[in-house]
């Protein structure tokens, strides 16, 4: 069964390293921030399609997720990270940030996000872990917030002492103008290699993977901040069948388990009359039937597990390293 969104391409058939455009350039550039500053919604928009869930809720990002966009001769690579946790020691949070701090040890260059005007000890503790090693840009995002423009200059200036940043760039993530600046500051940084992927590829990431995160997403932002975010999703079951006929498209088989930590909030995820898990299997279905190109059969069920993210073996088996 092929469940990746597009494989990832064998040497042989990657390009020759010279195009029309002149040699190729390609990087990794990992998107580094706390919980909620708009990592996720940065990637989907420098990737071109949504490869990671987003939602208001903080935290709803937990995997290393690479998305790939060629323009021109360059490949920009980029990876993702979990907002880097330091409230809560539980085993959850021990696996996000090692995958925060694995995730900068090997990159061409670092986006540092932050909310900008805002530079907050959250902010300070993922700095820490950056290093000097690496080119970081201080990636100043959500400006469409920032109602007093005047204040913008002397809060950057304030931020230099922080940090040997290689630039300073105040945008919006929602802004594509600014996304597409982005690339140009991006570029620079990127050694002259081979690309790694096809030029066309998105995400490494298997559709099996997918398919868990959009549950995910439509899981927080259909149960608002009643939810707590240790709540997961299990994929029991993923089956590809192909076209019956000429022109039909392939078909998916999904089964899904959403894990809760107590009854009352397996209550509130399948909410009245199985409302809002009907929503949730609804919304599911119809991003990833256009993100799959597939006809999605989805099966939700839900389980209690109490204390799940406190133990580490369980943490391992829902799929977090
Ligand atoms: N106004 C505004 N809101 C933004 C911008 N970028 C992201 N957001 C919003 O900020 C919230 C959090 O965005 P995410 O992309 O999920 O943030 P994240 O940093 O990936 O969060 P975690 O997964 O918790 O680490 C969402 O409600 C986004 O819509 C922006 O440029 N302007």
């Amino acid at each position: 069964m092929n469940d990746a969104i597009n494989p990832v391409a064998e040497p042989e058939d990657a390009a020759s390293g010279e195009g029309a455009a002149g040699p190729q350039h390609c990087g990794l550039i990992a998107i580094v921030g706390k919980p909620n500053v708009g990592k996720s919604t940065l990637l989907n928009a420098l990737v071109g399609q949504k490869i990671s869930i987003t939602s208001r809720k903080a935290q709803t990002t937990r995997h290393r997720i690479t998305g790939m966009r060629t323009l021109g001769a360059t490949q920009y690579v980029f990876v993702d990270t979990p907002g880097f946790q330091t409230l809560h020691a539980n085993a959850l949070n021990k696996s996000l940030n090692k995958t925060v701090q694995g995730a900068v040890g090997d990159v061409d260059l670092i986006l540092f996000v932050v909310e900008a005007g805002s530079f907050t000890q959250a902010d300070e503790r993922v700095l820490k872990l950056l290093g000097k090693g690496i080119p970081t840009v201080l990636l100043a995002n959500k400006l469409d917030n920032v109602h007093r423009r005047g204040d913008i200059a002397p809060w950057l200036k304030s931020m230099q002492e922080k940090h040997e940043f290689a630039e300073y760039v105040p945008m919006s993530a929602k802004n594509p103008k600014d996304v597409e600046r982005l690339f140009g500051i991006c570029e620079k940084y990127l050694p002259e290699q081979p690309w790694f992927y096809d030029e066309d590829e998105l995400t490494d990431r298997s559709e099996k993977f997918l398919a868990g995160e959009l549950v995910r997403e439509k899981l927080f932002r259909l149960t608002g901040d009643e939810l707590p975010y240790t709540s997961t999703v299990v994929i029991d079951k993923f089956e590809e069948e192909p076209p019956q006929k000429k022109g039909q498209k392939r078909l998916l088989r999904i089964a899904a388990t959403i894990v809760v930590e107590r009854d009352g909030h397996k209550a509130m995820v399948i909410g009245d009359k199985g409302e809002r898990i009907k929503r949730i299997g609804m919304e599911t279905r119809v991003e990833l039937e256009k993100l799959a190109d597939a006809k999605v059969f989805l099966e939700l069920w839900v389980k209690v597990r109490s204390g799940w993210a406190d133990d580490e073996a369980r943490v391992r088996s829902f799929g977090y390293e």
